[in-house]
């Protein structure tokens, strides 16, 4: 499994500068007296050159988060607070611009060139009637408009060749690809303007299990290559741990834990974290039973006090009705480890259960 880790996500987050950081994110679904709260105060920070994986089950906000970040947010969702900071060039000094706060001009002219995202179902929604290098010409020219037909033609061979299409493939109709080969196409649509950051919203569940790791490994390859960040999104923890740097887990729109994808391998220590985990067969390594997570998440617009995930939690103590928890570091202070769990609190447990504590 180390090995894996290794291969697929080497490049290291030494450098650690913040490309996107999204702050204290807040948006509801509906206007009346109780919207759905799909995100509830995230905090959370791409690094330059990072595979950011966010994990959780369907329903706990993972697509929100990224339409929120990107100003996509269709009605009735609204955005009821929070900052999303996105650093601009490497070491320019000029200071982070907030996305949620630019003029529709401007988010135009940053949108694809700064953060591209990839839809969730992406690969439907090129246009069947039209080539696809058209469709990647048209995406290019709408950006750089006094670019030429010639070098519009170009790099579009040239992003089909990155993604692993064979360049002359630009005459072929979407339907006349492969499921895998169109989901690769809307990977160099995201790359045409050559972004800084992509955000893949569940990009692959449409594909079987190799196609899906295929391709994430062509990702993995641009972006060591290219020097992006990606956020990727799946429902999937094991996928990830093959392919993310790091690896933040959401529950009931929060951020429930966020570490290393080696530490959420071995060591997961929010209970939900745990479960999550243990919900998926590992695509290497020993085999594991496949317990799952008794219950479902709860309602959006009625959360329970305290952890919005006690009445499903193994571990759960009186303390957990009452208080909140808030993502913070481990009893263990593990360096570059955050959890929102009661249980790290040496005061509320005097002893981590076994399974959250090797
Ligand atoms: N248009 C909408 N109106 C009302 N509630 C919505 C709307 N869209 C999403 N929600 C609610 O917001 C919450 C978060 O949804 P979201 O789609 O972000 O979750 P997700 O983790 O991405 O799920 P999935 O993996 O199924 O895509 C869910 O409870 C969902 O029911």
């Amino acid at each position: 499994m180390t090995e894996t880790i290794t291969a697929l996500s080497g490049t290291p987050t030494a450098a650690r500068e913040p490309i996107l950081e999204i702050r204290d994110l807040h948006v509801g679904y509906g206007y009346g007296e109780s919207p759905v709260r799909a995100l509830r105060g995230v905090n959370l920070t791409l690094h330059r050159g990072e595979v950011l994986g966010l994990a959780g089950e369907s329903g706990c906000g993972k697509s929100t988060l990224a339409y929120a970040a990107t100003r996509l947010l269709p009605p009735p969702g609204l955005i009821m607070g929070g900052e999303v900071l996105y650093h601009g060039a490497q070491g320019s000094g000029e200071p982070p611009v907030d996305i949620l706060s630019m003029t529709d001009k401007e988010l135009r002219a940053s949108r694809w060139e700064d953060v591209a995202i990839v839809f969730q179902g992406a690969m439907n929604s090129l246009n069947p009637v039209y080539r696809i290098g058209r469709q990647l010409m048209d995406a290019i020219a709408a950006h750089r408009k006094d670019s030429t037909k010639a070098e519009r033609a170009e790099r579009a061979r040239e992003l089909l060749s990155m993604v692993g299409i064979a360049p002359d493939r630009v005459s072929a109709f979407p339907h006349e690809l492969s499921g895998g080969m169109r989901q690769r196409v809307m990977i160099a649509m995201a790359l045409a303007l050559e972004p800084k950051v992509l955000i893949m919203d569940e990009p692959t569940t449409a594909l079987d299990v190799v196609m899906q790791r295929q391709i994430l490994e062509q990702v993995i390859d641009l972006r060591d290559r290219l020097g992006f960040s990606v956020i990727f999104i799946t429902h999937d923890v094991s996928l990830l741990i093959e392919v993310a740097d790091r690896i933040a887990i959401m529950y009931a729109g929060e951020i429930i834990e966020e570490a290393s994808a080696s530490d959420v391998y071995r060591r997961p220590r929010h209970p939900y974290a745990h479960g999550l985990l243990h919900s998926f067969p590992p695509l290497h390594g020993p085999k594991r039973p496949l317990a799952g997570i008794p219950g479902s998440p709860p309602d959006l617009q009625a959360l329970p006090s305290g952890c919005p995930f006690r009445v499903r939690c193994d571990h759960v103590m009186d303390a957990c009705s009452q208080i909140q928890p808030v993502l913070g570091p481990t009893r263990l202070n593990e360096p570059g480890r955050q959890v929102a769990c009661l249980l790290h609190d040496a005061a509320l447990a005097p002893t981590l259960p076994e399974s959250l504590s090797r």
